[in-house]
């Protein structure tokens, strides 16, 4: 029994979840914001890029707030990777919110309500505060466990600390205990404890101990044994978004709808109390507002209320800067019978500033499945990866991502350690790509209930004909 529960905590831990996007790790610029060829997961697509960073600088020097962009090109051409790859050189600090077109109609909400949080999910506000801390080098922690069979929760104890200049001792409850149990904190250690909230941060271990080989690791970080008072005014900042404050403050739902997303509608009222408080706090200093980023893929799927939404929020001072991306031509605008450029009115996109992306020449798809076979941990033959490229360019870039995996499970099958061609053949015999699904359907209409004929204005809507970009 025992053996068989370890072999299954192993296979657990090794089932981890690769996303499609996982392999990019930023935008592959240099300090000069120059793309490389191939760096950080990225490749080709050097014009957009190099855009993208022009508007990845303008972002981190705040020179844009209220500004959007219309990443725009054909399907499977990179316009997501592009703006995840703004998104992972941004950093934590600036709020990246990513949202489909469609997302905005299946939410328990308004439309308008739903872009609003979205919206409010991408402006940050970087509070400042002044809070108590105690510093010091930690000279002993000792722990009082009672004999009564309280456990954890009794557990009280004292702590040791010093600086250059003096030592005191302070008491422990149980939850410090665990605070400190949690970091590891042993005699030695220079640590701030934040009295206001009970957070325990190790800096380092001191100096004078750097001679204790038993805790020793080639990772240990030696600082010096602070100066003066034990006691000081520490100013740190918390950045949190206008959303989680509306939802912290939103009587109704309160700070748990922050962990089940599950948050409704929140009322104007509360909104623009919010607001003026914020407003407050920038004044006084306390507070700066960071505008983040949203990103609203697909955005032909919104309708022309939400694009008049649109044009009017971004008009806001506290507004993020809007990312957009769509894989349409002409197209019919949502909610009406007029046909527009990527289904974006006019007015909308006069105000965007376009970067377009292009197809993918032979070698940049090989380098794109290969940095996915590395991504994925799958070892494939060269013949095959040459085989797999080709099948990139005659269908689409992401059939041939897909059946990575698919061949890698295939190889597994036939107990083989390395893809080889057969097993890419396997899977390109198993599963169809678009154009040999459609062909089927023409060939098999008859037998399928209420088949309409295909090609024909009626059976696309009208759209196919406006769509230069969908290869339908
Ligand atoms: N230049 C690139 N470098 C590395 N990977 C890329 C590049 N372009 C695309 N990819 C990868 O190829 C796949 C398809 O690209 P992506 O989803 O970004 O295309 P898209 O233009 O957003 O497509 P669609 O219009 O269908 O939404 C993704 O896994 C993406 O990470």
């Amino acid at each position: 029994m025992a053996e068989l529960k370890l072999s299954e905590t192993r296979d657990l831990t090794r089932v981890e979840r690769i996303g499609a996007h996982s392999h990019i790790r930023g935008l592959g610029l240099d300090s000069v914001l120059e793309p490389r060829a191939v760096s950080e997961g990225m490749v080709g697509q050097i014009k957009a890029r190099k855009a993208a960073g022009v508007i990845l600088q303008m972002i981190r020097e705040r020179k844009i707030a209220g500004r959007a962009i219309l990443i725009a090109g054909q399907p499977g051409t990179g316009k997501t990777a592009i703006a995840m790859g703004i998104a992972k050189s941004l950093g934590l600090e600036t709020p990246f919110t990513m949202i489909a077109g469609s997302e905005i109609f299946s939410l328990e909400m308004s439309k308008t309500e739903a872009l609003t949080q979205a919206f409010r999910k991408a402006i940050g506000v970087r509070i400042k505060e002044e809070t108590e801390v105690l510093e010091g080098e930690v000279v002993s922690i000792s722990i009082d466990r009672p004999a009564s069979s309280g456990g954890a929760v009794n557990k009280t104890g004292k702590i040791t600390m010093k600086t250059t200049d003096m030592e005191s001792d302070h008491g422990l409850g149980p939850k410090l205990i665990e605070a400190l149990d949690k970091e590891k904190v042993q005699s030695g250690d220079v640590i701030v404890f934040d009295r206001a909230c009970g957070k325990i941060t190790k800096l380092g271990r001191s100096f004078t101990r750097s001679r204790d080989f038993d805790v020793m690791g080639s990772k240990t970080k030696f600082v010096q044994c602070p100066e003066g008072e034990l006691q000081k005014w520490k100013e740190v900042v918390h950045t949190v978004t206008l959303h989680e404050i509306d939802v912290i403050n939103s009587r109704t739902q309160g700070f748990q709808a922050l962990f089940t997303g599950d948050t409704g509608e929140i009322r104007a009222e509360t909104r623009d109390q919010i607001d003026s408080k914020v407003a407050e706090w920038r004044e006084e200093g306390k507070a700066e507002i960071v505008p983040g980023v949203l990103f609203i893929d697909e955005v032909h799927m919104l309708d022309i209320e939400c694009f008049s939404f649109l044009n009017r929020a971004l008009e806001n001072d506290m507004s993020p800067i809007l990312v957009v991306a769509t894989n349409r031509g002409m197209t019919r605008i949502r909610g009406t019978n007029q046909v527009s450029p990527h289904g974006i009115p006019i007015d909308l996109l006069d105000r965007l500033l376009i970067i377009t992306t292009q197809p993918y020449t032979e070698d940049e798809i090989k380098n794109i499945l290969e940095i996915r076979c590395q991504e994925e941990e799958v070892e494939m033959k060269e013949e095959a990866k040459q085989l797999l490229t080709l099948i990139g360019c005659d269908t689409s870039l992401r059939y041939a991502i897909h059946l990575i995996n698919a061949a890698a499970l295939a190889c597994l099958k036939r107990k083989g350690k390395v893809v080889e061609i057969e097993d890419i053949e396997r899977v390109y015999r198993l599963f169809l790509d678009t154009k040999r699904s459609m062909q089927y359907l023409v060939e098999h209409q008859n037998q399928y209930m209420f088949s309409v004929p295909v090609n024909t204005e009626e059976a696309t809507g009208g759209e196919a004909a406006e769509n230069e970009f969908m290869e339908v």
